[in-house]
């Protein structure tokens, strides 16, 4: 049985997540589960799966909830101190990052450090502390095993080949709710209108995320970091039905593709079960139903974050952390109607412009550095 702590359990991955250990009761049992605020849900979650441990990031709830689950003995811890000691209790064995931004780089790396496998949908993590976290993994026994749609595809298509015989990473994106559009049809887009995503059903950020393609740039970040591939080497195609989660080309003209059901589940059972894989819970796909798979140019010149995230991963350094957070400022300054959707990559860019690149850093580094970038951004929309 494996022991599992969910980071992030009552958002989007977290509820599926769950929905998967409820099928494979005797596969995994939940040892610890976290929110940031929705505490009727954590609780509801706390009820069926008995935890030891629960953390709620908002400190004003934490008397309300220790009183809601006392009665089944599960310990309450609160702040990102909590997220860092369930990571990395003795009785566990993997840990699934699904909160949201870039609060997730603490407890993975403490996690790492304690020898924790990591299963990875939390990608801000991965783009802010990349070569922070590659260092820890090299002096682990961790594995991260990516929970991400696109990096799941990439990781199950890589299976077994040799790592110089790839000639291209093909990363498949939706196109989001806006493909086709130029940026003129943007000026009016509103928060509900992005949040439309043609395919998934995501949380706040990510849906922003895949509208904008940020959520794209972010992946090919990922990419980069994961399997250890060249930004010239990682490609993006869209492809709208979402069927093909992702491609690797070899250098003999092969293309291995992975497909399944539109459905997290998916990627969720494999980085959860790695190396086993048991009875789908989402059902095998009907090839005949998706008889028309297409692909495009994504269009880099609307959607301008995509572009940015290369340069910013060309870069290297701190930039891809700096892109990160101005994009987290920008999503939550847009989501809150603060400015417009065309501001987003804006933002971005005036702050990679601003922030000098650093090669030599550290967890600390990138901590204060969120905080300066955040200022920053707050103090040129005024
Ligand atoms: N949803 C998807 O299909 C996919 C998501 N991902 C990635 O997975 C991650 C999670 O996405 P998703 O599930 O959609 O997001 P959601 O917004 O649905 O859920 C986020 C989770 O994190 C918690 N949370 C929010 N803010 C904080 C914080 N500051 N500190 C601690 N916990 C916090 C939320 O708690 P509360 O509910 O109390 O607010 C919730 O449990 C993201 O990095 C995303 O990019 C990757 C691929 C696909
Ligand atoms: C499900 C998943 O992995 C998301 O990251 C998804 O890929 C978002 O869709 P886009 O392809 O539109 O970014
Ligand atoms: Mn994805």
């Amino acid at each position: 049985m494996k022991q599992l702590v969910i980071l992030g359990s009552t958002g989007s991955i977290g509820t599926q997540a769950l929905d998967v250990v409820r099928h494979k009761r005797d596969e995994f049992n939940v040892v610890a589960l976290s929110a940031h605020s929705n505490i009727n849900k954590l609780v509801e979650q706390v009820k069926e799966f008995s935890p030891e441990y629960v953390v709620i990031m908002n400190e004003n709830l934490v008397s309300e909830l220790k009183d809601r689950v006392s009665n089944i003995g599960t310990k309450v811890l609160s702040g990102v101190e909590g997220l860092e000691f369930i990571s990395t209790l003795h009785n566990v064995d993997i840990v699934l990052t699904s909160v949201v931004g870039m609060i997730g780089l603490r407890p993975t790396i403490a996690a790492i450090r304690e020898g924790k496998d990591i299963a990875l949908a939390n990608k801000e993590t991965l783009v802010v502390g990349g070569s922070i976290i590659k260092d820890e993994l090299s002096k682990s026994k961790s594995r991260i095993i990516p929970v991400d749609s696109e990096h799941s595809a990439l990781f199950q298509c890589l299976n077994g080949e040799s790592r110089s015989a790839v000639n291209n990473l093909i990363l498949t994106a939706s196109g989001g709710p806006f493909r086709g559009k130029k940026k003129e049809d943007l000026t009016q887009v509103t928060p509900e209108m992005a949040l439309k995503h043609p395919r998934w059903n995501m949380g706040r950020k990510i849906s922003i995320d895949s509208a904008t393609l940020m959520n794209k740039g972010l992946e090919v970040i990922e990419a980069h970091y994961l399997f250890d591939v060249d930004y010239d080497n990682i490609k993006v195609v869209i492809h709208p039905q979402s069927i093909i989660h992702s491609m690797v080309e070899y250098k003999d003209g092969s293309i291995i593709a992975q497909l399944s059901n539109t459905d997290m589940r998916h990627p969720i059972q494999y980085a959860l079960e790695y190396p086993n894989r048991t009875e789908s819970l989402i059902g095998y796909l009907d090839l005949i139903k998706y008889n028309t798979l297409t692909f495009e140019e994504p269009d880099i010149e609307t959607f301008e974050c995509l572009k940015l995230a290369y340069e910013a991963g060309k870069v290297g350094g701190t930039m891809p952390a700096v892109c990160n957070i101005a994009n987290e400022e920008a999503v939550d300054l847009f989501l809150n109607n603060k400015i417009k959707f065309l501001d987003i990559p804006i933002i971005i860019k005036e702050a990679m412009n601003n922030f000098k690149v650093k090669y030599e850093f550290d967890l600390e580094y990138i901590i204060n550095l969120e905080k300066e970038v955040r200022e920053y951004i707050r103090n040129i929309i005024k």
